[in-house]
């Protein structure tokens, strides 16, 4: 990423001279409110463009890529964990975590090569994040609360092996130890696979094992860049 702009209205939300990170990289971002976490997140899915600046996402120009390579992209390589969950309400947290699976062939079939079933895959993964009865999985993802959710979330990020995983705050809605939880699986399933995995907090207090810690006070320089709202 290089002299990336990114203005909405007149308002500077990114202004980043430079930013490379090495596929593989387990890179953690650090920001308080309104530092640009969630737009510099945003701009790397391809779910906002900006201004100018280059922006290379797995070797695709993310500003100039077509509408269905780039649907292509977020569908066979890339997870990302939204800060509200985006789950859909009105599908069970099993099929939530699977819908990559149905969207991507390349998933489907790296899921079951890991665990012979992709819904196999999809347990494994929410074992991990402490959640032990899969049967509890049935009921729609709305019924849920906020930290299993959140669980789920990330658990469907993972699924299928993306080359880059993406987490706006993944373990905001967690106690302690989920928060540990939710970290180390980030890490080991991006690990285990090769994949890249940025994560961002607003959380000052250390986050261990990422390969590379930044702040968003020293990678951000657009004008106005933190609590734009307060008086
Ligand atoms: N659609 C929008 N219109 C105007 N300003 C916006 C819009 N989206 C984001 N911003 C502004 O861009 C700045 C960066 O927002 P962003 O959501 O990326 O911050 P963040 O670091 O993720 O914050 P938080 O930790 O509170 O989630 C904020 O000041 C925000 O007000």
């Amino acid at each position: 990423m290089h002299d990336l702009e990114q203005k909405i209205g007149e308002t500077e939300i990114l202004n980043i001279p430079e930013l490379a990170i090495t596929a593989g990289e387990t890179v953690c971002i650090q920001g308080g409110n309104g530092s640009g976490k969630t737009a510099l997140l945003r701009a790397l899915m391809g779910l906002t463009r900006c201004n100018s600046g280059d922006v290379i996402v797995l070797g695709n120009d993310m500003r100039r890529i077509g509408a269905s390579s780039l649907e292509r992209l977020r569908a066979d390589a890339i997870g990302f964990v939204f800060q509200h969950y985006r789950l859909v309400p009105y599908l069970s947290a099993f099929d939530n975590i699977l819908l990559p699976c149905y969207f991507s062939s390349k998933r489907k079939e790296e899921a079951e090569r890991r665990s012979e079933t992709a819904a196999n895959d999809a347990f494994r993964l929410i074992r991990k994040l402490s959640l032990k009865d899969p049967s509890r999985l049935s009921k729609d993802a709305a019924n849920y609360s906020a930290g299993q959710q959140q669980r789920f979330a990330i658990a469907r990020a993972l699924v299928g092996k993306p080359q880059l995983v993406l987490a706006d705050e993944p373990a905001s809605a967690m106690d302690s130890n989920g928060k540990k939880a939710v970290y180390q699986l980030l890490q080991d399933e991006c690990r285990a696979s090769g994949a890249t995995l940025i994560c961002t907090t607003h959380d000052e207090n250390s986050i261990d094992g990422f390969d590379r810690y930044l702040d968003m006070k020293t990678l951000n320089l657009a004008r106005e860049r933190e609590n734009r709202w307060s008086l």
